[in-house]
């Protein structure tokens, strides 16, 4: 397994992560678990704040804190000059409650609801991303009710299609996000927006998709963006201020995933914009991008307690763990693939192969494929690298699991940043109606 940041093997011979060892946070915390290297994260977020800054370009960095949006990281985000995209109800309360300045905040997403716009205009929030025509007078309407005027970026479609899983692609003109640039609706949704007292036009916002290792679709999509805003200007009379070129920046999941320096992408979009700017003569505007893997992904590592195992001699050995799909549903959704090694014995040589099965009632309940690993015995802690992003945000209660606990580690010191869920948590929500509830106690 590849030792991201903090990440090294101890005089133990256990894994070791921002000072603390694995095998112990297992036993302290319990499993599954999922540990976030802090220096990690803040040092990822740097990288792209310097990045900026060593362009000279107005810019901002908003952590998509879809990926992992928990209170202790929205203010990592804030403390290290981030601004926040997020895109609901939940996102938006988790940022306000861990005192996240909301004019740094964006609220994006394609269905937003009444409740969440007029939230998100009472907690006077930076900007919000308009995804749609219903939306948009929505938002208007709801803004003049409580006397006040929004900023508004819109969300286009560039027609772009990024490199990576189709689920996780979204420039396409064939996707349910956002104003299309090719058909006119992106510029219709500018006309109409000029007619609307109650929002203020900030630019416009693109987001190609997700584990991107290339510069090319950021940079076609700068092209289209770039024109769009240039046609808008002439037709129209409206000049950008911001243009949003969205997240997606790619990390090392496995060996053979080589993803650009953080400050390359940085770079081209840049560049890309400078140029394309400067040729239309156009008041060079800021440029704002949303990562959100590439913030969190690498730091994450999740610790699992190995438990049975099956071999089927000539065809595999498996070998299940405490967790599974319910805190990594990635591997069942994108076919993602993860590397892993056993914390409390990593100087141990590998001798066998083997498949790592999470605990849930579905036959594609597999995290791992095809391991390298020393023989296993039950008891024996099992460490999944790169689960920082799209794993907490995306888990579930299938089968009634309880979440895991999250932890930051950091010289040393490991502190719970999410509690484990509790038996109440799980079921607690429950009601049972009169009727049923008579049956139950006659049951019993
Ligand atoms: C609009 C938008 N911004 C930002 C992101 C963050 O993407 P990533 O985590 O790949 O950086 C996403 C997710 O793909 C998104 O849909
Ligand atoms: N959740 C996805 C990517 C989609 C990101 C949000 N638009 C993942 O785990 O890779």
């Amino acid at each position: 397994m590849y030792l991201h940041g903090t990440s090294k093997i101890n005089e133990a011979g256990r894994l070791e992560i921002g000072g603390c060892d694995t095998a112990e946070l297992a036993e302290t915390f319990g499993t599954p678990l999922y540990v976030y290297d802090e220096e990690l994260i803040r040092r990822r977020c740097r990288e792209f704040v310097e990045a900026f800054r060593a362009t000279g370009m107005k810019f901002e960095v908003a952590y998509a804190s879809k990926a992992f949006c928990v209170m202790a990281m929205c203010r990592i985000a804030e403390e290290e000059g981030m601004s926040l995209d997020v895109v609901s109800d939940g996102e938006l309360y988790t940022a306000l409650r861990a005192g996240f300045p909301p004019q740094r905040i964006h609220f994006h997403g394609n269905n937003k609801t009444l409740e969440e716009i007029e939230m998100a205009l009472d907690a006077k929030i930076g900007c919000v991303v308009v995804d749609n025509f219903n939306e948009l007078h929505l938002l208007n309407e709801s803004a003049k009710e409580k006397g006040t005027v929004m900023k508004v970026l819109f969300r286009v479609t560039p027609g772009v299609e990024a490199h990576t899983h189709e689920f996780i692609s979204t420039g396409q003109t064939d996707t349910k996000f956002g104003f299309d640039i090719g058909n006119g609706s992106a510029f219709q949704a500018i006309r109409e927006a000029m007619e609307l007292p109650h929002v203020s036009i900030l630019g416009v916002h693109s987001h190609i998709g997700s584990q991107i290792f290339e510069v090319d679709g950021f940079a076609m999509a700068a092209e289209r963006v770039a024109e769009f805003a240039q046609t808008v200007r002439q037709e129209l009379g409206v000049t950008f201020p911001v243009i949003n070129l969205g997240g997606g920046f790619g990390i090392r999941y496995i060996e053979g995933d080589s993803p650009l320096p953080l400050a390359q992408y940085v770079q081209a979009i840049t560049d890309s914009i400078k140029t394309l700017f400067n040729r239309y003569d156009y008041p060079l505007p800021e440029i704002w991008i949303e990562p959100g893997r590439s913030i969190v992904g690498d730091a994450g590592t999740t610790l699992y307690t190995i438990g049975s195992s099956k071999t089927i001699p000539g065809v595999r050995k498996y070998v299940s763990v405490d967790g599974g799909m319910t805190d990594n549903p990635r591997p069942a959704l994108y076919e993602a693939k993860y590397e892993a090694m056993l914390a409390n014995r990593a100087n141990d040589p590998n001798d066998e192969t083997v498949s790592i099965a999470g605990k849930c009632c579905e036959t594609g309940d597999m995290l791992i494929w095809d391991l390298e690993l020393p023989t296993t015995k039950p008891g024996d802690t099992l460490a999944v690298s790169c689960t920082g992003a799209y794993n907490y945000s995306m888990s579930s209660n299938y089968n009634r699991l309880r979440r895991p606990a999250v932890v930051f580690v950091k010289d040393g010191e490991a502190d719970l940043v999410v509690r484990r869920e509790t038996y109440e948590d799980v079921a607690g929500k429950d009601t049972l109606p009169e009727r049923l509830r008579k049956q139950a106690v006659a049951k019993s």
